[in-house]
Protein backbone atom coordinates (compact mmCIF):
# COMPACT_ATOMS: atom_id res chain seq x y z
CA UNK A 1 0.00 0.00 0.00
CA UNK A 2 2.60 2.72 0.89
CA UNK A 3 6.46 1.78 -0.10
CA UNK A 4 9.52 3.94 0.51
CA UNK A 5 12.73 2.97 -1.70
CA UNK A 6 15.64 4.19 -0.34
CA UNK A 7 14.16 7.60 0.25
CA UNK A 8 16.29 10.75 0.89
CA UNK A 9 15.03 13.74 1.69
CA UNK A 10 14.79 17.29 4.21
CA UNK A 11 15.02 20.69 4.16
CA UNK A 12 16.65 23.06 1.15
CA UNK A 13 20.00 20.62 0.30
CA UNK A 14 20.43 19.37 3.56
CA UNK A 15 19.38 15.40 3.99
CA UNK A 16 17.83 14.91 7.03
CA UNK A 17 16.24 11.81 6.56
CA UNK A 18 18.47 9.22 4.58
CA UNK A 19 18.36 5.80 2.51
CA UNK A 20 14.56 4.97 4.67
CA UNK A 21 13.07 1.57 2.83
CA UNK A 22 10.23 -0.01 4.17
CA UNK A 23 6.72 -1.12 3.29
CA UNK A 24 3.12 -0.72 5.28
CA UNK A 25 0.47 -2.90 4.74
CA UNK A 26 -3.29 -2.85 4.60
CA UNK A 27 -4.32 -2.01 7.89
CA UNK A 28 -1.06 -2.23 9.45
CA UNK A 29 -0.40 0.69 12.59
CA UNK A 30 3.31 1.85 11.58
CA UNK A 31 5.18 3.24 14.52
CA UNK A 32 8.13 5.61 14.09
CA UNK A 33 10.09 6.24 16.95
CA UNK A 34 13.36 7.46 17.70
CA UNK A 35 15.04 10.87 19.78
CA UNK A 36 14.69 14.30 19.76
CA UNK A 37 15.98 15.72 16.18
CA UNK A 38 16.00 12.27 14.57
CA UNK A 39 13.97 13.15 11.72
CA UNK A 40 10.55 11.63 12.59
CA UNK A 41 8.75 14.64 11.76
CA UNK A 42 11.09 15.38 8.48
CA UNK A 43 10.04 11.57 7.06
CA UNK A 44 6.57 11.90 7.56
CA UNK A 45 6.54 15.31 6.23
CA UNK A 46 8.22 13.67 3.09
CA UNK A 47 5.87 10.66 2.75
CA UNK A 48 2.78 13.64 2.98
CA UNK A 49 4.71 15.14 -0.01
CA UNK A 50 5.05 18.32 2.50
CA UNK A 51 9.19 17.71 1.63
CA UNK A 52 10.54 16.64 -1.57
CA UNK A 53 12.02 13.46 -2.07
CA UNK A 54 15.76 14.15 -2.86
CA UNK A 55 16.18 10.40 -3.63
CA UNK A 56 14.72 7.58 -3.65
CA UNK A 57 10.81 7.06 -4.16
CA UNK A 58 7.46 6.92 -1.95
CA UNK A 59 4.53 4.69 -3.62
CA UNK A 60 0.86 4.52 -2.88
CA UNK A 61 -0.46 1.58 -4.68
CA UNK A 62 2.25 0.90 -7.04
CA UNK A 63 2.11 4.69 -8.08
CA UNK A 64 4.59 7.51 -7.15
CA UNK A 65 3.18 10.16 -4.85
CA UNK A 66 4.18 12.95 -7.21
CA UNK A 67 1.93 11.27 -9.96
CA UNK A 68 -1.29 12.14 -7.75
CA UNK A 69 -3.22 15.33 -8.09
CA UNK A 70 -3.80 17.03 -5.09
CA UNK A 71 -7.00 15.99 -4.49
CA UNK A 72 -6.38 12.28 -4.82
CA UNK A 73 -3.29 12.55 -2.84
CA UNK A 74 -6.04 13.45 -0.19
CA UNK A 75 -7.99 10.59 -0.66
CA UNK A 76 -4.98 8.11 -0.08
CA UNK A 77 -3.26 10.04 2.48
CA UNK A 78 -4.57 12.73 5.41
CA UNK A 79 -2.13 13.93 8.03
CA UNK A 80 -3.19 15.02 11.42
CA UNK A 81 -2.98 18.80 11.40
CA UNK A 82 -0.54 20.40 13.91
CA UNK A 83 -2.51 22.83 16.07
CA UNK A 84 -2.30 25.94 13.94
CA UNK A 85 -3.43 29.64 15.56
CA UNK A 86 -4.04 31.38 12.03
CA UNK A 87 -7.26 28.26 12.09
CA UNK A 88 -8.54 29.84 15.58
CA UNK A 89 -11.58 31.95 14.38
CA UNK A 90 -13.18 28.60 12.37
CA UNK A 91 -15.82 26.92 14.67
CA UNK A 92 -15.21 23.24 15.63
CA UNK A 93 -17.94 21.68 12.87
CA UNK A 94 -16.31 23.99 10.11
CA UNK A 95 -12.88 22.31 10.98
CA UNK A 96 -13.68 18.96 10.68
CA UNK A 97 -16.09 19.95 7.80
CA UNK A 98 -12.52 20.77 6.07
CA UNK A 99 -11.79 17.40 5.82
CA UNK A 100 -14.19 16.49 3.17
CA UNK A 101 -12.80 18.71 0.61
CA UNK A 102 -11.16 15.72 -1.25
CA UNK A 103 -14.12 14.18 -1.65
CA UNK A 104 -16.52 16.84 -2.59
CA UNK A 105 -17.74 16.92 -6.68
CA UNK A 106 -18.32 19.29 -8.93
CA UNK A 107 -16.85 23.30 -9.39
CA UNK A 108 -19.31 24.33 -6.76
CA UNK A 109 -18.39 21.57 -3.71
CA UNK A 110 -21.41 20.82 -3.03
CA UNK A 111 -22.46 19.58 0.61
CA UNK A 112 -24.35 16.11 0.29
CA UNK A 113 -26.05 14.24 2.81
CA UNK A 114 -23.16 11.68 3.45
CA UNK A 115 -20.95 14.11 3.87
CA UNK A 116 -23.06 15.31 6.96
CA UNK A 117 -23.59 11.83 8.07
CA UNK A 118 -19.94 10.98 8.36
CA UNK A 119 -19.36 14.35 9.17
CA UNK A 120 -21.75 13.82 12.42
CA UNK A 121 -20.48 10.04 12.84
CA UNK A 122 -16.83 10.87 13.25
CA UNK A 123 -17.16 13.65 15.57
CA UNK A 124 -19.97 10.98 17.66
CA UNK A 125 -16.93 9.01 18.29
CA UNK A 126 -13.70 11.47 18.26
CA UNK A 127 -15.98 12.73 21.49
CA UNK A 128 -16.44 16.74 19.51
CA UNK A 129 -20.30 16.23 18.89
CA UNK A 130 -21.07 18.35 21.89
CA UNK A 131 -17.97 21.31 20.98
CA UNK A 132 -19.40 21.53 17.41
CA UNK A 133 -20.47 25.37 18.16
CA UNK A 134 -16.96 26.44 20.06
CA UNK A 135 -14.18 28.23 18.23
CA UNK A 136 -11.04 26.14 17.89
CA UNK A 137 -9.63 28.99 20.24
CA UNK A 138 -12.14 28.37 22.91
CA UNK A 139 -11.04 24.64 23.44
CA UNK A 140 -7.69 22.65 25.33
CA UNK A 141 -4.63 21.84 23.58
CA UNK A 142 -6.87 18.10 23.81
CA UNK A 143 -10.07 18.72 22.93
CA UNK A 144 -8.00 20.69 19.61
CA UNK A 145 -6.26 17.60 19.30
CA UNK A 146 -9.39 15.92 18.75
CA UNK A 147 -11.02 17.96 16.61
CA UNK A 148 -7.67 17.55 13.92
CA UNK A 149 -8.62 14.08 14.48
CA UNK A 150 -11.63 14.08 13.36
CA UNK A 151 -10.76 16.40 10.26
CA UNK A 152 -8.65 13.95 8.94
CA UNK A 153 -10.95 11.16 9.78
CA UNK A 154 -13.97 12.77 8.11
CA UNK A 155 -11.55 12.82 4.49
CA UNK A 156 -11.55 9.12 5.15
CA UNK A 157 -7.87 8.10 3.94
CA UNK A 158 -6.54 4.74 2.87
CA UNK A 159 -3.65 6.01 4.96
CA UNK A 160 -3.53 8.56 8.27
CA UNK A 161 -0.17 9.91 9.00
CA UNK A 162 0.05 11.05 12.79
CA UNK A 163 2.76 12.98 14.34
CA UNK A 164 2.85 12.12 18.33
CA UNK A 165 -1.40 12.10 18.09
CA UNK A 166 -1.51 11.65 21.29
CA UNK A 167 0.79 14.73 22.85
CA UNK A 168 -2.46 16.92 24.22
CA UNK A 169 -4.02 14.04 25.24
CA UNK A 170 -4.87 12.66 29.24
CA UNK A 171 -4.64 8.94 30.41
CA UNK A 172 -8.55 8.50 28.64
CA UNK A 173 -8.16 10.23 25.68
CA UNK A 174 -4.46 8.39 24.70
CA UNK A 175 -6.45 5.47 24.95
CA UNK A 176 -9.53 6.26 22.87
CA UNK A 177 -8.13 7.89 20.25
CA UNK A 178 -5.32 5.06 19.66
CA UNK A 179 -8.42 2.29 20.13
CA UNK A 180 -10.61 4.45 17.91
CA UNK A 181 -7.57 4.01 15.38
CA UNK A 182 -7.22 0.87 15.99
CA UNK A 183 -10.80 -0.69 15.55
CA UNK A 184 -11.22 1.62 12.28
CA UNK A 185 -8.74 -0.57 10.98
CA UNK A 186 -6.95 2.09 9.01
CA UNK A 187 -3.36 2.21 7.80
CA UNK A 188 -1.89 4.12 10.14
CA UNK A 189 1.77 5.90 10.25
CA UNK A 190 2.25 7.49 13.48
CA UNK A 191 5.10 8.91 14.89
CA UNK A 192 5.65 8.15 18.80
CA UNK A 193 7.64 9.63 21.90
CA UNK A 194 5.97 7.05 23.99
CA UNK A 195 7.30 4.06 23.67
CA UNK A 196 4.96 2.16 25.82
CA UNK A 197 2.04 3.45 24.04
CA UNK A 198 3.58 3.05 20.50
CA UNK A 199 4.49 -1.07 22.03
CA UNK A 200 0.79 -1.14 22.92
CA UNK A 201 -0.93 -0.10 19.61
CA UNK A 202 1.52 -0.52 16.81
CA UNK A 203 2.43 -3.77 14.50
CA UNK A 204 5.81 -3.05 13.91
CA UNK A 205 8.55 0.39 14.50
CA UNK A 206 10.81 1.94 13.04
CA UNK A 207 13.51 3.40 15.07
CA UNK A 208 15.53 6.51 13.78
CA UNK A 209 18.76 7.16 14.91
CA UNK A 210 20.14 10.53 13.73
CA UNK A 211 18.33 10.20 10.22
CA UNK A 212 19.13 6.68 9.64
CA UNK A 213 17.18 3.08 9.90
CA UNK A 214 18.54 1.81 13.19
CA UNK A 215 15.89 -1.30 13.11
CA UNK A 216 12.77 -1.76 12.00
CA UNK A 217 11.01 -4.99 13.50
CA UNK A 218 8.01 -6.15 16.27
CA UNK A 219 7.81 -3.62 19.09
CA UNK A 220 9.81 -6.51 21.34
CA UNK A 221 12.64 -6.66 19.02
CA UNK A 222 12.72 -3.15 18.62
CA UNK A 223 12.23 -2.57 22.21
CA UNK A 224 15.22 -3.86 23.74
CA UNK A 225 16.95 -2.32 27.08
CA UNK A 226 20.35 -2.26 24.99
CA UNK A 227 18.86 -1.05 21.76
CA UNK A 228 17.29 1.78 23.74
CA UNK A 229 20.80 2.89 25.95
CA UNK A 230 21.90 2.53 22.11
CA UNK A 231 20.01 4.83 20.47
CA UNK A 232 18.22 7.18 23.53
CA UNK A 233 21.69 6.95 25.79
CA UNK A 234 19.26 6.19 28.49
CA UNK A 235 19.43 3.18 30.98
CA UNK A 236 15.78 1.35 31.10
CA UNK A 237 14.62 -1.61 32.32
CA UNK A 238 12.05 -3.84 29.69
CA UNK A 239 9.16 -5.93 31.14
CA UNK A 240 6.04 -7.15 30.09
CA UNK A 241 2.54 -5.71 30.06
CA UNK A 242 0.20 -7.40 32.70
CA UNK A 243 -2.18 -8.48 30.46
CA UNK A 244 -1.31 -8.61 26.44
CA UNK A 245 1.86 -9.95 25.10
CA UNK A 246 3.53 -6.69 24.09
CA UNK A 247 7.09 -5.17 25.93
CA UNK A 248 6.69 -1.59 28.50
CA UNK A 249 9.82 0.33 29.15
CA UNK A 250 10.19 1.74 32.57
CA UNK A 251 12.85 4.48 32.90
CA UNK A 252 15.01 4.52 36.60
CA UNK A 253 15.82 7.64 37.75
CA UNK A 254 18.86 8.82 38.97
CA UNK A 255 18.74 8.60 42.77
CA UNK A 256 21.04 10.22 45.35
CA UNK A 257 23.85 7.51 46.92
CA UNK A 258 22.22 7.24 50.39
CA UNK A 259 19.20 5.43 48.38
CA UNK A 260 21.34 2.98 46.92
CA UNK A 261 23.41 1.78 49.92
CA UNK A 262 23.03 -1.45 51.84
CA UNK A 263 20.42 -2.13 54.40
CA UNK A 264 19.59 -5.43 55.97
CA UNK A 265 16.42 -6.94 57.24
CA UNK A 266 17.09 -9.22 60.34
CA UNK A 267 15.63 -10.59 63.06
CA UNK A 268 15.38 -7.55 65.26
CA UNK A 269 12.27 -6.50 62.88
CA UNK A 270 10.18 -9.40 63.70
CA UNK A 271 7.50 -9.17 66.43
CA UNK A 272 6.07 -12.47 67.34
CA UNK A 273 2.86 -12.01 69.26
CA UNK A 274 -0.18 -14.12 70.26
CA UNK A 275 -2.59 -13.19 67.32
CA UNK A 276 -0.31 -12.41 64.64
CA UNK A 277 3.39 -12.02 63.89
CA UNK A 278 4.48 -8.35 62.10
CA UNK A 279 7.92 -7.99 60.29
CA UNK A 280 7.43 -3.61 59.38
CA UNK A 281 10.81 -3.27 57.11
CA UNK A 282 12.15 0.24 57.12
CA UNK A 283 11.98 0.54 53.01
CA UNK A 284 10.14 -1.31 50.82
CA UNK A 285 11.27 -4.65 49.34
CA UNK A 286 10.88 -6.69 46.36
CA UNK A 287 8.76 -9.00 47.18
CA UNK A 288 6.75 -12.23 45.38
CA UNK A 289 4.33 -13.55 47.37
CA UNK A 290 0.73 -16.04 47.42
CA UNK A 291 -0.15 -14.18 50.77
CA UNK A 292 -4.07 -13.53 51.06
CA UNK A 293 -3.27 -10.10 50.06
CA UNK A 294 -0.29 -8.66 48.40
CA UNK A 295 0.26 -11.37 46.39
CA UNK A 296 2.26 -11.78 43.38
CA UNK A 297 5.16 -9.51 42.09
CA UNK A 298 5.63 -6.00 43.66
CA UNK A 299 7.44 -4.02 46.49
CA UNK A 300 5.78 -4.42 50.46
CA UNK A 301 6.50 -3.33 53.47
CA UNK A 302 4.91 -4.72 55.83
CA UNK A 303 4.62 -8.62 56.39
CA UNK A 304 1.58 -10.25 58.57
CA UNK A 305 1.13 -13.49 59.52
CA UNK A 306 -2.33 -13.61 61.40
CA UNK A 307 -3.54 -16.04 62.86
CA UNK A 308 -7.06 -17.29 62.54
CA UNK A 309 -8.92 -20.08 64.38
CA UNK A 310 -9.33 -23.50 63.14
CA UNK A 311 -12.81 -23.21 61.64
CA UNK A 312 -12.28 -19.76 60.25
CA UNK A 313 -14.47 -20.08 57.29
CA UNK A 314 -15.27 -16.59 54.95
CA UNK A 315 -16.80 -15.98 51.52
CA UNK A 316 -14.61 -13.35 51.25
CA UNK A 317 -11.28 -13.72 52.94
CA UNK A 318 -9.63 -10.86 51.04
CA UNK A 319 -12.29 -8.62 51.72
CA UNK A 320 -12.35 -9.71 55.61
CA UNK A 321 -8.43 -9.86 55.57
CA UNK A 322 -8.12 -5.88 54.36
CA UNK A 323 -11.08 -5.11 57.05
CA UNK A 324 -8.83 -7.02 60.02
CA UNK A 325 -5.13 -4.82 58.46
CA UNK A 326 -7.40 -1.62 58.11
CA UNK A 327 -8.26 -2.11 61.78
CA UNK A 328 -4.40 -1.88 62.83
CA UNK A 329 -3.99 0.45 60.10
CA UNK A 330 -1.68 -1.60 58.17
CA UNK A 331 -1.05 0.39 54.49
CA UNK A 332 -3.01 -2.51 52.48
CA UNK A 333 -0.91 -1.42 49.04
CA UNK A 334 2.10 -1.66 51.00
CA UNK A 335 1.36 -5.46 53.03
CA UNK A 336 1.50 -8.61 51.96
CA UNK A 337 -0.89 -10.57 53.96
CA UNK A 338 -1.24 -14.34 55.12
CA UNK A 339 -2.98 -16.57 57.29
CA UNK A 340 -2.81 -19.81 59.36
CA UNK A 341 -4.33 -22.02 62.13
CA UNK A 342 -0.96 -22.24 63.93
CA UNK A 343 0.21 -21.16 67.50
CA UNK A 344 1.94 -17.86 66.49
CA UNK A 345 4.26 -19.29 69.68
CA UNK A 346 5.20 -22.23 67.25
CA UNK A 347 6.85 -20.17 64.86
CA UNK A 348 10.67 -20.58 64.20
CA UNK A 349 13.14 -18.18 62.66
CA UNK A 350 16.53 -17.56 61.74
CA UNK A 351 18.95 -15.96 60.60
CA UNK A 352 21.38 -16.89 58.03
CA UNK A 353 24.85 -15.04 57.63
CA UNK A 354 27.20 -15.68 54.96
CA UNK A 355 30.28 -13.77 53.63
CA UNK A 356 28.52 -11.19 51.72
CA UNK A 357 24.42 -11.35 52.04
CA UNK A 358 22.34 -12.96 54.82
CA UNK A 359 18.61 -14.39 54.77
CA UNK A 360 16.27 -14.05 57.39
CA UNK A 361 13.10 -16.95 57.23
CA UNK A 362 10.38 -17.13 59.33
CA UNK A 363 8.43 -20.38 59.38
CA UNK A 364 5.21 -21.18 60.88
CA UNK A 365 3.69 -25.00 60.11
CA UNK A 366 0.77 -27.11 60.77
CA UNK A 367 0.61 -29.98 58.64
CA UNK A 368 -3.04 -31.24 59.82
CA UNK A 369 -4.08 -31.93 55.99
CA UNK A 370 -1.08 -33.02 54.64
CA UNK A 371 -0.56 -33.50 51.07
CA UNK A 372 0.74 -35.16 48.58
CA UNK A 373 0.56 -32.79 45.37
CA UNK A 374 1.69 -35.21 42.89
CA UNK A 375 -1.09 -38.03 43.68
CA UNK A 376 -4.34 -37.03 46.12
CA UNK A 377 -7.41 -36.56 43.91
CA UNK A 378 -8.12 -33.37 46.02
CA UNK A 379 -7.41 -32.07 49.30
CA UNK A 380 -9.70 -33.64 52.19
CA UNK A 381 -9.39 -30.69 54.96
CA UNK A 382 -9.77 -32.63 58.09
CA UNK A 383 -7.82 -30.24 60.42
CA UNK A 384 -6.07 -26.87 59.48
CA UNK A 385 -2.64 -27.05 58.62
CA UNK A 386 -0.77 -24.59 56.39
CA UNK A 387 3.01 -24.04 56.37
CA UNK A 388 3.64 -20.22 55.87
CA UNK A 389 7.36 -19.39 55.13
CA UNK A 390 8.83 -16.06 54.22
CA UNK A 391 12.21 -15.52 53.11
CA UNK A 392 13.72 -12.22 53.32
CA UNK A 393 17.53 -11.91 51.31
CA UNK A 394 19.73 -8.89 51.98
CA UNK A 395 20.88 -8.54 48.02
CA UNK A 396 19.69 -7.82 44.99
CA UNK A 397 17.64 -10.85 42.94
CA UNK A 398 16.78 -10.93 39.55
CA UNK A 399 13.03 -12.33 38.54
CA UNK A 400 14.72 -15.31 37.62
CA UNK A 401 16.22 -15.79 40.84
CA UNK A 402 13.25 -14.86 42.68
CA UNK A 403 11.56 -17.89 40.81
CA UNK A 404 14.24 -19.96 41.71
CA UNK A 405 14.13 -18.91 45.32
CA UNK A 406 10.43 -20.49 44.84
CA UNK A 407 11.75 -23.52 44.11
CA UNK A 408 14.82 -23.50 46.62
CA UNK A 409 12.53 -22.98 49.44
CA UNK A 410 9.80 -25.50 48.35
CA UNK A 411 12.49 -28.28 47.83
CA UNK A 412 13.76 -27.46 51.68
CA UNK A 413 10.08 -27.62 52.51
CA UNK A 414 9.38 -30.71 50.87
CA UNK A 415 12.54 -32.14 51.97
CA UNK A 416 11.47 -31.58 55.77
CA UNK A 417 8.21 -33.34 55.06
CA UNK A 418 9.92 -36.51 53.63
CA UNK A 419 12.35 -36.93 56.66
CA UNK A 420 9.94 -36.62 59.24
CA UNK A 421 7.45 -39.12 57.25
CA UNK A 422 4.73 -36.86 57.53
CA UNK A 423 2.20 -38.91 55.29
CA UNK A 424 -1.06 -37.61 53.20
CA UNK A 425 -3.65 -39.64 55.29
CA UNK A 426 -5.50 -40.17 51.93
CA UNK A 427 -3.25 -41.48 49.48
CA UNK A 428 -0.91 -43.24 51.84
CA UNK A 429 2.56 -41.80 50.62
CA UNK A 430 4.70 -39.21 51.53
CA UNK A 431 3.44 -35.47 51.87
CA UNK A 432 4.49 -32.55 49.47
CA UNK A 433 2.97 -29.61 51.53
CA UNK A 434 -0.52 -28.75 52.45
CA UNK A 435 -3.46 -27.94 50.33
CA UNK A 436 -2.96 -23.81 51.30
CA UNK A 437 0.85 -23.09 52.34
CA UNK A 438 2.41 -19.74 51.23
CA UNK A 439 5.49 -18.20 50.30
CA UNK A 440 6.95 -15.03 50.16
CA UNK A 441 10.41 -14.24 48.94
CA UNK A 442 11.34 -10.48 49.59
CA UNK A 443 14.99 -9.41 48.59
CA UNK A 444 16.12 -5.54 50.22
CA UNK A 445 17.48 -4.99 46.41
CA UNK A 446 20.66 -3.81 48.19
CA UNK A 447 24.28 -4.98 48.53
CA UNK A 448 25.33 -8.47 46.38
CA UNK A 449 23.74 -8.90 43.25
CA UNK A 450 21.85 -12.77 42.20
CA UNK A 451 21.11 -12.73 38.85
CA UNK A 452 20.46 -16.72 39.89
CA UNK A 453 19.15 -18.11 43.43
CA UNK A 454 19.07 -22.38 42.37
CA UNK A 455 20.75 -24.76 44.44
CA UNK A 456 23.86 -24.59 42.32
CA UNK A 457 24.14 -21.29 43.68
CA UNK A 458 25.69 -20.39 46.97
CA UNK A 459 22.30 -17.87 47.94
CA UNK A 460 20.08 -20.78 46.44
CA UNK A 461 21.54 -22.94 48.89
CA UNK A 462 21.03 -20.88 51.60
CA UNK A 463 17.13 -20.25 51.30
CA UNK A 464 17.31 -24.29 50.86
CA UNK A 465 18.47 -24.33 53.76
CA UNK A 466 17.32 -22.51 56.03
CA UNK A 467 13.83 -23.33 55.16
CA UNK A 468 14.50 -26.66 55.63
CA UNK A 469 16.12 -25.42 59.01
CA UNK A 470 12.99 -23.63 59.93
CA UNK A 471 10.47 -26.15 59.10
CA UNK A 472 12.04 -28.94 60.37
CA UNK A 473 12.23 -27.11 63.84
CA UNK A 474 8.59 -25.55 63.41
CA UNK A 475 6.86 -29.04 62.39
CA UNK A 476 8.55 -31.03 65.46
CA UNK A 477 7.50 -28.23 67.67
CA UNK A 478 3.38 -27.98 66.39
CA UNK A 479 3.71 -32.32 66.63
CA UNK A 480 5.25 -32.04 70.31
CA UNK A 481 2.40 -29.79 70.77
CA UNK A 482 -0.64 -32.31 69.27
CA UNK A 483 1.29 -35.25 71.00
CA UNK A 484 1.03 -33.19 74.17
CA UNK A 485 -2.89 -32.14 73.85
CA UNK A 486 -3.60 -35.53 73.18
CA UNK A 487 -2.10 -36.71 76.22
CA UNK A 488 -4.44 -33.79 78.18
CA UNK A 489 -7.31 -35.64 76.73
N1 LIG B 1 12.16 23.69 9.02
C1 LIG B 1 13.37 23.18 9.16
N2 LIG B 1 14.41 23.67 8.49
C2 LIG B 1 15.64 23.14 8.63
N3 LIG B 1 15.95 22.13 9.45
C3 LIG B 1 14.95 21.60 10.17
C4 LIG B 1 13.61 22.10 10.08
N4 LIG B 1 12.84 21.38 10.91
C5 LIG B 1 13.67 20.45 11.51
N5 LIG B 1 14.92 20.59 11.06
C6 LIG B 1 16.06 19.79 11.46
O1 LIG B 1 15.87 18.45 11.10
C7 LIG B 1 16.35 17.56 12.10
C8 LIG B 1 15.28 16.54 12.40
O2 LIG B 1 14.15 17.22 12.90
P1 LIG B 1 12.77 16.49 13.08
O3 LIG B 1 11.78 17.52 13.53
O4 LIG B 1 12.45 15.68 11.90
O5 LIG B 1 13.15 15.50 14.27
P2 LIG B 1 12.19 14.66 15.19
O6 LIG B 1 12.78 13.29 15.27
O7 LIG B 1 10.77 14.75 14.74
O8 LIG B 1 12.43 15.40 16.56
P3 LIG B 1 11.48 15.63 17.85
O9 LIG B 1 11.46 14.33 18.58
O10 LIG B 1 12.21 16.64 18.62
O11 LIG B 1 10.12 16.07 17.38
C9 LIG B 1 16.72 18.44 13.28
O12 LIG B 1 18.12 18.48 13.36
C10 LIG B 1 16.16 19.78 12.97
O13 LIG B 1 16.99 20.79 13.43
Amino acid sequence: MLKLERVTGGYFSDPIVQNISFSVEKGEFFGILGPNGSGKTTLLKIISGILPVMEGKILIDGKEIHQYSRKKLAQKIAVLSQISPQAFSYTVKETVELGRYAHQKGVFHQWTIEDEKIVQQVMEETNTLHLQHATLQELSGGEQQRVYLAQALVQQPDILLLDEPTNHLDLAHQKNLLDLLKKQKLTVVSVFHELNLASLYCDRLLLLNNGRMQLLSSPDEVLTESQIKEVYQTEVRKQAHYDIAKPQIHIKPELDSSDESRWNIDASLLKIEKEKIVLQSPKALRTVSSGVVGSGIGWRSVFINRKVPPDYQHARPVKEMEGYLANFGFPLTQTVAMMTAVEMDDACYGFYEEEDFSVLTVVTAGIGNAIDSTKAEKPVPVEVGTINIWVFVNGKLSDEAFIQGVMTATEGKAQVLRELEIVDEETKTIATGTPTDSILIAATQSGRNFPYAGAATDIGRCIGKSVYNETKKAIEKYLQRKQKERHRF
